[in-house]
């Protein structure tokens, strides 16, 4: 299979003076002679790849590091260390046959003229990616319909919708017919059916173009759908790499429970969390522990010999897969200490 992108141990970091409060006199005068710094990862060894028609989702909670990496492999930002390869070039390159081998949309960005109507848009990049007239045409017409949007190519940008905005982004970036798609949150803030069509469009453009796709996304909806891989970021660090029917089967076998919180301490759950298959997970209202199906039982004996009574058993839905996926993932130390000279 033809690879088409290849990260090996990407790290990036940014460097923080070190703060000098909270120690004595002495320790502040002889760190002001030193400098000490922070070096603070915002991605730390970073591996990944991916094959032509292969779909990959980067997860992780606000600030975990997706759109830094996303950044780093389209070549907007450079990493501090690692090896890249993306459509066999080095992104920061910013080599021409690179960039029309890629298409970038943030969905919270919009990179289409906002005064003019959409056509005119799409003409400038027609003509700055020296797309041809045959070639340009027919893949419009293709776009126009799959997307929904042939009645907004005369309708300037700045009174379009957010979904369609959204969609003719998408749209423009796919006019040179890219090998690789970096969708930085395609849904966000789009509604019920303009989500479903960028869902089905990309599935449609994996199996007939045979065209990647790289996405973020905070809707499980997205991930479940379009990705074949997931990547799961924790301050910075690649905590899971799985594919998504593994992901999917594996939580098949586990059972969510939900106990009301009323006056019940945490600390009474810690006999059962001996066991590591158990997920557990504290909210405002209650606690929710995710159990393998053949500990239910036992669970549901254990809770009842507690006097819990206030509980709902549930069955896994994919957001709750994730969430669990962020909560075993929660703990990695991205920070270290260093002396720069
Ligand atoms: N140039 C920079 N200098 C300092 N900190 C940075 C820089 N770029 C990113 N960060 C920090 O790195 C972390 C990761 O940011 P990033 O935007 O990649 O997160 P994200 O996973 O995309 O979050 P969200 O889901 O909220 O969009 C954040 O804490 C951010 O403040």
């Amino acid at each position: 299979m033809e690879n088409l992108l290849i990260a090996n141990k990407i790290n990036k970091y940014i460097l923080e003076k070190k703060s000098y409060e909270n120690r004595n006199i002495f320790k502040k005068i002889k760190l002001y002679f030193k400098k000490n710094y922070i070096k603070k990862y915002i991605l730390k060894n970073c591996t990944l790849q991916l094959n032509k028609g292969e779909s990959i989702a980067i997860l992780g909670r606000n600030g975990a590091g997706k759109s830094t990496l996303i950044k780093i492999l389209t070549g907007i930002t450079i990493p501090s260390s690692g090896d890249l390869i993306v459509c066999q070039s080095k992104p920061h390159l910013r080599e021409s046959h690179f960039l029309k081998n890629i298409g970038v949309v943030f969905g919270h960005k919009n990179s289409l003229v906002w005064d003019l109507p959409l056509i005119d848009s799409l003409i400038l990049h027609k003509i700055i990616y020296n797309i041809d007239e045959a070639q340009y045409y027919k893949k419009l017409n293709y776009l126009l319909d799959i997307l929904n949007l042939s009645e907004c190519m005369e309708s300037k940008v700045k009174f379009m919708s957010l979904g369609q905005r959204v969609k003719s982004n998408i749209l423009m970036n796919l006019l040179h017919s890219p090998a690789l798609v970096f969708l930085d949150e395609p849904t966000i803030g789009v509604d019920i059916e303009s989500k479903n069509q960028i869902r089905e469009f990309i599935n449609y453009e994996k199996q007939h173009n045979k065209t990647s796709f790289i996405m973020t996304s905070h809707d499980s909806t997205d991930i479940e759908n379009c990705s074949d891989y997931i990547h799961v970021l924790s301050n910075g660090e690649i905590a899971f790499s799985e594919k998504t029917f593994e992901t999917k089967n594996t939580y098949k076998n586990k059972t969510q429970i939900i106990v009301k919180k009323l006056n019940i301490n945490k600390e009474i759950f810690n006999p059962i969390l001996k066991n590591n298959d158990i997920i557990f997970k504290e909210t405002i209202n209650s606690y929710k522990l995710t159990i393998p199906k053949e500990n239910e039982r036992e669970t549901l004996n254990f809770l009842l010999a507690n006097n819990i009574v206030s509980f709902e058993i549930k069955a896994m839905t994919f957001e709750d897969i994730i969430a669990d996926m962020f909560n075993i993932a929660a703990n990695f130390n991205n920070e270290e200490e260093f002396e720069y000279e």
